[in-house]
């Protein structure tokens, strides 16, 4: 087991990652409040890995709520059922909340323990790549609205992070591509050498050999911690993090949530951005095919989708929540391995962009 630490103050917490955890009633203990428990998880993976969850937690008075699954489920009417769940179950203050699942089941039951009576304890046991890199850490909780990804949230940071990388086993192909996309990420925001290693490792990452999957989970992670301890509530450097997302919510936002993977609008982000920077004169021809090529060799598409045109994308990316004073700024690339997070762009190369792709 490999043990990291989001240095938050008081409020710091530990990130486990290692096979078999979920497994374990001793990892529980220390971070759980009071005896009651509600597991929020969903309809594919309660058959997978509730069970296991359960009997962990013996000792503990255990509730579940399980929800539908999807994206177009991250809901305001869904997120409601963990009230009803808890209120049913009659837990008070002192219960805590386990998200068991991937980034959807984590946002919104970390948007939950954060709302039900003013707060309650939460942890994260993460059981897709992409939340085991990504969303289970940094505390952004939320929902999706009909005009925007994640619009409604808050900052809410869990007790403890628990992942089972032996989850990843039963994890579709699509889905570990997903993740990677977040994984991809790091490497062009922050870490060079990491995108070297990314580029010469992918085949045994995409095998899902033990080793290789340890070593992303783990330098994600660490990288993560690092920004979030570093601004927590995204003053700042954390916006970093958002590299592709203001492209890629458009994508999922405009074709639906659901159509599109998360980490699948992200990628194509991410190419995007790349172009933009390109046409700073920051990347150079190459750089920008190496990041297409990065891209598609973890399964993923570097293209938009047609269907969202360059005034749609235009029109869903004024509601980014990156908009400062009424200005769109963005997350480019200065070169590859240094993210920065900039307004100060000429429109028309943006327009250029995004006109770039033939629909
Ligand atoms: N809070 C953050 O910092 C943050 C960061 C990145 C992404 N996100 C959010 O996370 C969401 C995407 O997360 P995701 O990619 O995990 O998607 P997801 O939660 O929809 O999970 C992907 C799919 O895998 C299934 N699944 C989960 N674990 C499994 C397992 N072990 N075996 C088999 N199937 C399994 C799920 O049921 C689902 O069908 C988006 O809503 C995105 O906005 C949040
Ligand atoms: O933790 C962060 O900060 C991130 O931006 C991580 C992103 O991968 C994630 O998708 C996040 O939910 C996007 O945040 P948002 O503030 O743009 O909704
Ligand atoms: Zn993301």
């Amino acid at each position: 087991m490999k043990t990291l630490s989001v240095a938050l103050g008081a409020r710091t917490y530990s990130i486990q990652i290692g096979m078999g955890l979920l497994s374990d009633p001793e990892l529980y203990r220390s971070y759980l409040q009071g005896s009651q428990v509600m597991i929020v998880t969903n309809e594919t993976v309660a058959p997978l890995y509730l069970d296991r969850l359960r009997q962990a937690l013996s000792d503990y008075r255990v509730q579940e709520v399980i929800l539908p699954d999807g994206e177009q489920y991250k809901t305001l009417d869904v997120w409601n059922r963990i009230f009803d769940a808890l209120l049913d179950a009659r837990f008070g203050r002192d219960c805590t909340l386990i998200a068991l699942g991937g980034g959807v089941v984590g946002d919104m039951a970390g948007f939950a323990a954060a709302c039900y009576q003013r707060g309650v304890a939460f942890i994260q046991a993460p059981t897709t790549l992409l939340a085991q890199v990504d969303s289970s850490v940094g505390g952004k909780t939320g929902i999706n609205h009909p005009a925007g990804k994640n619009m409604i949230g808050a900052f809410y940071q869990p007790r403890a992070v628990i992942a089972d990388t032996a989850t990843l086993e039963t994890l579709p192909q699509r889905e570990l591509s997903a993740g990677l996309a977040e994984v991809i990420k790091y490497g062009f925001i922050r870490d060079a050498a990491f995108l070297d290693w990314l580029e010469t490792h992918l085949s045994e990452v995409l095998g899902r050999e033990s080793d290789a999957l340890s070593h992303i989970i783990l330098r994600s992670c660490e990288i993560k911690a690092e920004i979030v301890a570093a601004d927590e509530l995204e003053a700042g450097q954390r916006a970093l993090l958002n590299f592709g997302h203001t492209f890629g919510h458009a994508i999922e936002t405009g074709m639906g949530y659901g159509q599109w993977l998360h980490g699948e609008a992200v990628a194509v982000g991410m190419c995007m951005a790349a172009d933009l920077s390109a046409r700073l004169g920051w990347l150079s021809g190459a750089d920008l095919e190496r990041v297409r090529r990065l891209v598609a060799s973890a399964g993923l598409p570097v293209d938009p989708p047609p269907e969202v045109s360059a005034e749609r994308f235009l029109e869903l990316m004024a509601v980014d929540k990156k908009v400062l004073n009424g200005q769109l700024r963005l997350v480019l690339l200065r070169h590859l391995g240094k993210g920065l997070v900039t307004g100060d762009f000429d429109p028309d190369l943006l327009s250029a962009t995004l006109h770039a792709w033939d629909r």
